[in-house]
């Protein structure tokens, strides 16, 4: 069938997405990945991933390509959208752990995605894996190697990098697709960064102008095996996160099922990527989050202790839109709002204004966004944002008049103040996958 993309798009049923093949080239480390929307009329995307490569004609290990294998099918999120076709048929015989990962990838990855779109066929999948045996990994002890410290830019990931770097480990930080704020924060660390490049297939924006099925998708998956693809070909240790306790809480059920704005940020994800990583490409100590057990005040609070990330730090996700990024904080967005209050207790006003380049608490016409955090009229937002509590302990610690605070204060119920307790809040808990050197080391920077 011809046709703009919406026809095809909107009005075109799949039966099947499948992942035709992969080519990975060593010397360049450009690595295409294909898929296809089958069906009367297929579409047909590929998207490229480019690893930086090792310095010295280091091999690319056979543990590369196992990682490679899992980048695959998890980056074909992006393209299933599209479609949502009701089977998803994996390209080769896979563990039972790694069809584990695929299936809560496809399901749980996408759960905002379906729900926004009422595809609840969605959060039904089992992604199929061809029958056969499949080939068992050669255990790789990675575990003593130098980590590789995630980069988003964010106040998250800088609280990492610092704690191990002061514990003597070396890290070597890692971004995908680096933008200016990730660049600048690499530089305020002065520290030698690794960078790949991600590219997706240019017919998924027009399809997307035009009309096409479209929603968020797990991207931490994503680049989470882009980080571990890159650390496996360097040599490194585990690759180490800074996803936050507060990220495998759900915004809100639907049909029974949970949908969370930040699945792949969460500790289900993090266990199954662990598990489908050490089966597939035999890696000891693949991944991990440093940061789960703490709050994201906890994290603000840490973050205080370096300013020399006051003129680059940004969390706002409009700075990291492919599209017209906005330089730095947008100042008005649910994120920038819960960072603003979750920093507000751990600093003086102006450092604060300084680094947001805002003065959200002076502004009335944040009040209603502040409520929505505060868990007063509405879920929380799909949005990369703490846990109510958090926010009302945040509020608690705040004893000044700022138009904002007097307004909010006056807004939140008794009970509200009543169950939310700082001590649970600026207590770490909850389950980790952290190894015990790292814990000590944790716990010691707290
Ligand atoms: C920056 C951002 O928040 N983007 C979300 C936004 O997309 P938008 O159209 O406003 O801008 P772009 O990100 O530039 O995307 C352009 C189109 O490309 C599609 N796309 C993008 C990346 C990708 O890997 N695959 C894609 O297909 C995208 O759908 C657009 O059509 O709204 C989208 C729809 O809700 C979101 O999916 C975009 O989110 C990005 C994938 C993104 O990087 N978001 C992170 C900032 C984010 O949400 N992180 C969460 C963790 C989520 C997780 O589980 O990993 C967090 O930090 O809590
Ligand atoms: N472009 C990227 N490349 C590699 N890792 C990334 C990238 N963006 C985010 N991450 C990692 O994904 C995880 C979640 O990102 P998130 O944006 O929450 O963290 P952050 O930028 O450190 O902090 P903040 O929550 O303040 O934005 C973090 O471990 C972060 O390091």
């Amino acid at each position: 069938m011809a046709g703009r993309p919406s026809d095809r798009s909107s009005r075109v049923q799949f039966d099947v997405m499948r992942f035709p093949s992969y080519a990975f080239d060593p010397t360049t480390g450009v690595a295409t990945f294909d898929y296809v929307l089958d069906g009367p009329d297929p579409l047909h995307f590929t998207e490229t991933i480019t690893l930086p490569v090792p310095a010295g004609d280091r091999p690319a290990p056979p543990a590369l390509g196992r990682v490679l294998d899992l980048l695959h099918v998890v980056a074909g999120v992006s393209y299933y959208k599209v479609g949502a076709p009701p089977r998803v048929v994996a390209p080769k015989p896979v563990a039972r752990e790694v069809a584990a990962y695929f299936t809560a990838v496809y399901t749980k990855g996408l759960a905002e995605y379906a729900y926004r779109n009422q595809l609840a066929h969605v959060l039904d999948l089992v992604v199929e894996v061809p029958e056969g045996d499949a080939e068992p990994a050669e255990p790789v002890d990675n575990s003593q190697g130098r980590p590789l410290s995630a980069v988003g830019g964010g106040k998250d990931s800088i609280v990492t990098l610092e704690i191990l770097r002061a514990a003597g480990l070396d890290p070597v930080p890692f971004s995908v697709n680096p933008n200016p704020v990730i660049q600048n924060v690499n530089a305020a660390s002065g520290l030698d960064a690794l960078a790949a490049r991600r590219k997706l297939d240019p017919r998924l924006f027009e399809l997307n102008k035009a009309g096409a099925l479209n929603g968020h998708i797990p991207v931490t998956a994503i680049n989470s095996l882009i980080a571990i693809a890159t650390a496996v070909w360097h040599g490194l240790g585990p690759v180490v996160m800074s996803n936050e306790r507060s990220a495998s809480d759900p915004n809100l059920i639907w049909n029974g099922h949970e949908v969370n704005h930040q699945w792949s940020k969460g500790v289900e994800a993090e266990g199954l990527l662990r598990a489908a990583v050490t089966t597939h490409a035999g890696l000891t100590e693949p991944y991990f989050s440093l940061l789960r057990s703490l709050s994201e005040l906890h994290i603000a609070q840490l973050f205080a202790r370096h300013t020399q990330y006051d003129d680059v730090v940004t969390s706002c996700n409009k700075a990291f839109k492919l599209h017209d990024p906005t330089a730095r904080w947008c100042g008005d967005c649910p994120k920038c709002r819960f960072v603003y209050l979750a920093m507000a207790p751990a600093m003086p006003r102006d450092r604060l204004n300084h680094i947001f380049g805002h003065d959200l608490f002076a502004d009335e016409a944040q009040v209603p966004g502040f409520l929505e955090l505060l868990g007063i009229d509405a879920h929380k937002p799909f949005e990369c944002v703490g846990e109510v509590e958090e926010s009302v302990v945040a509020l608690s610690m705040l004893d000044d008049d700022a138009p904002v605070l007097v307004a909010l204060r006056a807004a939140v119920p008794a009970e509200a103040w009543a169950t939310a307790n700082r001590e649970d809040v600026l207590t770490p808990g909850g389950p980790t996958y952290v190894p015990p050197a790292y814990a000590k080391i944790l716990t010691e920077a707290l």
